[in-house]
């Protein structure tokens, strides 16, 4: 039986239009050709001239945060609270097992940016794709962002899952669940439009904040997921484990066994 891999991940990448403007990456590429003095540096009277083509090391450095790229968002980046009350898991006391389960894929390509999915959303795409929800599976979401990423009107795109659908998935016994979109909620700027006429807080996060009751873990910033069909692989999404962070980035990848 041969495995197929499809990556879910988005690459690091600097210099493209995958977060604000504020809040980019930012990766410093050291090549073999500026390196060679470190090399150097370690043996004293070593020259450029003695190594292979004067090639010395690649090494990069990044200034990041936990939340550029693909990551899994711990329910400590949610809320300090999870299951009504208690202390809030940071990414590194996630449990593994959450991180590798069969993986379900919901389409929702077509639903317009900012749209709040609901739970007979939810329920509707699980019966077209033919899957009964179990324990721990891995949910993820295909959204318009999904193709945009990288682009300028990224982080406008995509419909966003609110808090009916999201507690839907929970009671089920989801616990991770991803989607392509900059969020797990709906576009910020598409938010802050519907807030400055209500001026209801309680549409702010509305989705992630379903962790308050139901403490779990979301992806952002997935790719590919348009390659993946509704169910019948599994999905492997192990954060870094950063000591006390609010998310650990993540190589997430489905598997099939064909
Ligand atoms: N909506 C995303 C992304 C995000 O908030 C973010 C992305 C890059 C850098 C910083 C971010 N947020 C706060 O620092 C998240 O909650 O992880």
């Amino acid at each position: 039986m041969a495995r197929r891999f499809v990556d879910l991940s988005v690459a690091l990448e600097a210099g493209i239009a995958s977060d604000p403007p504020q809040m980019l990456p930012k990766i410093d590429y050291h090549t073999h050709k500026d390196t060679a003095p470190q090399i150097a540096a370690y043996f004293p009277g070593l020259t450029s001239a003695d190594l292979p083509g004067g090639d010395g090391w690649a090494v990069e450095r990044l200034e990041i945060s936990t939340h550029n790229g693909a990551h899994l968002d711990a329910p400590w980046r949610h809320h300090s609270t999870m299951n009504g009350g208690e202390k809030a898991w940071t990414i590194d006391e996630v449990p593994l097992e959450w991180c590798c389960q069969p993986g379900v894929k919901l389409d929702f390509r077509h639903m317009e940016d900012g749209y709040l999915v609901t739970a007979a959303d939810v329920e509707a795409e699980l019966k077209r794709i033919g899957h009964d929800l179990r324990p721990l599976d891995i949910v993820v979401v295909n959204t318009s962002a999904g193709e945009a990423y990288g682009r300028d009107d990224y982080l406008l795109k995509g419909c966003g899952m609110g808090r009916e659908a999201t507690l839907h998935l929970l009671e089920r016994g989801v616990r991770v669940t991803g989607a392509d979109a900059w969020s797990w909620d709906a576009p910020f700027a598409l938010t802050a439009r519907k807030w400055a006429e209500t001026r209801d807080p309680s549409i702010i996060w509305e989705g992630r904040r379903a962790s308050i009751d139901i403490g779990y873990c979301h992806m952002e910033k997935l790719a590919g997921l348009d390659q993946l069909p509704g169910s019948g692989f599994q999905i492997s999404c192990f954060p870094w484990k950063i000591k006390g962070a609010s998310a650990g980035f993540v190589r997430a990848v489905a598997m099939f066994e064909d």
